[in-house]
């Protein structure tokens, strides 16, 4: 049975009469993304798209938050909203402007004094947009944030140029957009223009409400096309991350000595399946881990035949190679190789070189540093060399 709206998605009601309140219209069909379901539902980075919004909102403190979603999708909604408290549904209208409005008007029995109204379909909402929208609200009915137009814009038909667009003073527009609730409120009730508008900034214009423009972020863009629910299209963070790893490998006669992708000449190597390269080892755990993906036996396992003996090289470079499909850039990495010997430091310039050339790296973003452990413990007695290594990674 379809259940009857506005729904409360948790049990506890929602705060009433809190100062920022939010609408997140979710009822479009992503007709231009396609899909089997319409984006705002469709998984991304492990959740459906609608719910990373919703909880930024949430953690930010803004409450209730006003959901506009599709008729006939009310399982899927409750579904992925699932558990966040201070939700409450409603069924969106023909248009984008239609389904504002028919949110705008749930909340009008405990108006809040202000209201973010935002797309489903802009996944990233980094909290210094947020901020500076409720900042701007102290002294304008409305706020925007836009980012400024920074290619040559020209008008065409037909396939041909026509003309040239000046560009100065056009920005792009963003959501969230922020107002007082009861002037934007009135706004869409006295809206002429038509059942859409090409955002609540329009209609604030149009009800004569002066509108500031505040930084909006590149990480703020909106989901339109199939393409962009590709994670390197969008990645699903706009902080840095970082990894930690760390690996031992047993020193014994007879094997070579690898170290950072360098070839060590030693009275003894590293014994492991592949090269033993501890020292990548740890890199490739640092790596996997500042993204989330695992670690290095998940990606090549020990027991395979087919990494028997191989460069550990190519577990760095694949790890990058996933560093960047998940949308990020490495940063910088720092190795840490413990041993009593070989002494490390005259081979320190190789490593770093080696490493950057395979990260495609510039030297200054790769560290290698060495240290004992004073003879204690299995490292201090030569038994094997051990390394550990951090990596960052930022979103591109
Ligand atoms: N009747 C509508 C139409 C759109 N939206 C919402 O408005 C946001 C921005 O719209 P857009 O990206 O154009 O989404 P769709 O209308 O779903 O996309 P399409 O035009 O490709 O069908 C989306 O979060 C969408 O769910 C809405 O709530 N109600
Ligand atoms: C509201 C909006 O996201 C502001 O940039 C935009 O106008 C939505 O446009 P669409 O044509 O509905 O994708």
């Amino acid at each position: 049975m379809t259940p009857t709206l506005p729904l409360s998605c948790d049990p506890a009601q929602p705060p009433a009469n809190t100062p920022v309140a939010a609408i997140v219209v979710a009822a479009g069909k992503g007709l231009r993304a396609g899909g089997t379901v319409p984006k705002q539902f469709a998984l991304w980075h492990g959740k459906p798209l609608v719910r990373h919004s919703v909880e930024s909102l949430i953690s930010a403190g803004i409450a209730p938050i006003v959901v506009a979603i599709p008729q006939g999708w009310e399982t899927v909604a409750a579904a992925a909203l699932q558990e966040l408290p201070g939700i409450v549904f409603v069924h969106g209208g023909a248009t984008r402007r239609e389904s504002v409005a028919l949110a705008l008007e749930a909340l009008a029995e405990d108006a809040p004094a202000h209201v973010l109204i935002h797309d489903a379909a802009r996944p990233i909402l980094p909290r210094a947009v947020i901020e500076g929208l409720v900042a701007a609200l102290e002294t304008a009915p409305g706020a925007i944030p836009v980012l400024p137009v920074v290619d040559s814009v020209v008008r065409g038909s037909d396939g041909l140029r026509r003309a040239a667009v000046e560009r100065d003073g056009l920005y792009r527009v963003q959501t969230p957009q922020a107002f007082d609730y009861a002037a934007i409120l009135a706004a869409h009730r006295g809206w002429t223009g038509g059942a859409e508008a090409g955002d609540d900034a329009q209609v604030a214009e149009a009800a004569g409400l002066p509108v500031t423009l505040v930084p909006g972020d590149e990480a703020l863009r909106k989901v339109t096309f199939a393409s962009d629910l590709e994670t390197a299209a969008m990645p699903v963070s706009t902080f840095p991350r970082t990894g930690m790893g760390f690996d031992v490998h047993r020193l014994v006669a007879g094997e070579e000595l690898w170290l950072c992708g360098v070839k060590i000449d030693h009275s003894k190597g590293l014994a492991g399946h592949s090269d033993a390269d501890v020292a990548i080892h740890a890199l490739v755990d640092a790596l996997l881990g500042a993204i989330a993906a695992g670690d290095i036996g998940d990606h090549f396992s020990p027991s395979d035949p087919q990494w028997k003996g191989a460069s550990s090289d190519r577990f760095l470079a694949h790890a990058a190679k996933l560093v960047t499909q998940s949308g990020h850039a490495i940063a910088h990495v720092d190795v840490t190789i413990i041993c009593e010997a070989p002494k490390i430091g005259p081979h320190k310039a190789a490593m770093r070189a080696r490493l950057a050339e395979i990260l495609h790296l510039p030297l200054e973003c790769v560290s290698v540093k060495a240290t004992t452990t004073e003879r204690l413990g299995t490292t201090g007695r030569g038994e094997g060399i051990a390394a550990q290594a951090v990596a960052t990674v930022v979103p591109q």
